[in-house]
């Protein structure tokens, strides 16, 4: 597999939250993630650049991998430490402009077809998922499930790699048996009857990721 052409990121990413507000951005990095992503859809850019600031800040406070989603010309003004973009996102972004101003780039793939285009843009990371059944999001694709992740870790070999959909805690051990670095999830921890609890377990099994 060759080489990343956006800066590096470690191998193992650990446990990597993706959420919508600020709030949850620094009551996780404040309980010791170090990998973590804004989601926030679907408003115009005016809307969410005071929180893309907010949240770049604290990543920068806490030495944390802060990953903003979708709004790529506002991570590259801030200064965010990485993007991450969906296939139909990558129609539209200037991924040399992501690369060129030192943002890690992430890209989601579903599939053969997705991860062979993911590859040839050779982003810092590679989404997989969705792993299990999701009710986070609407999903065009079936999951992929255990067996076709693995299939995936092994053709990455080196190359980072994350587990995302329908991942919850009692499902982790199986996930992370397939060799991936990280695992991300919304649910798990945002839904979960105690979150604090629930950032702690996860921790405890995934990791907060290389240095
Ligand atoms: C870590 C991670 N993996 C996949 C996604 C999904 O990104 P995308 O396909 O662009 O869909 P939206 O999140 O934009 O709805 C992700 N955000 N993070
Ligand atoms: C945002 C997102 N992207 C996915 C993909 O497969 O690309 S699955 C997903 C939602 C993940 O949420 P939960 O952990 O609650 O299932
Ligand atoms: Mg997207």
């Amino acid at each position: 597999m060759s080489e990343s052409a956006f800066s590096d990121v470690p191998k193992r990413l650990g446990l990597y939250p993706v959420v919508d507000s600020v709030e949850w951005i620094e009551r996780l990095l404040e309980a010791g993630v170090r990998t973590i992503q804004l989601r926030i859809k679907d408003k115009v850019e005016s809307d969410v650049e005071a929180d893309i600031i907010a949240a770049i800040k604290l990543g920068d406070r806490y030495n944390a991998r802060l990953f903003i989603n979708d709004y790529w010309q506002l991570a590259i003004k801030h200064r965010a430490y990485g993007v991450h973009l969906g296939q139909e996102d990558m129609d539209v972004a200037n991924l040399d402009a992501i690369r060129d101003a030192g943002l890690r780039l992430g890209l989601s793939t579903h599939d053969n077809m997705e991860m062979d285009r993911a590859l040839a843009a050779r982003p810092s990371y590679i989404a997989l998922g969705h792993v299990f059944p999701t009710n986070t999001k609407q999903m065009p694709s079936a999951p992929q499930g255990l067996e076709q992740l693995t299939a995936h870790i092994k053709t990455l070999g080196d190359y980072p790699a994350v587990a995302i959909g329908g991942i919850s805690l009692e499902r982790v051990p199986a996930v992370l048996a397939t060799g991936v670095g990280s695992v991300a999830l919304v649910s798990a921890i945002t839904q979960a009857a105690n979150w604090q609890t629930a950032t702690a377990q996860l921790l405890e099994l995934v990791g907060a990721g290389d240095e």
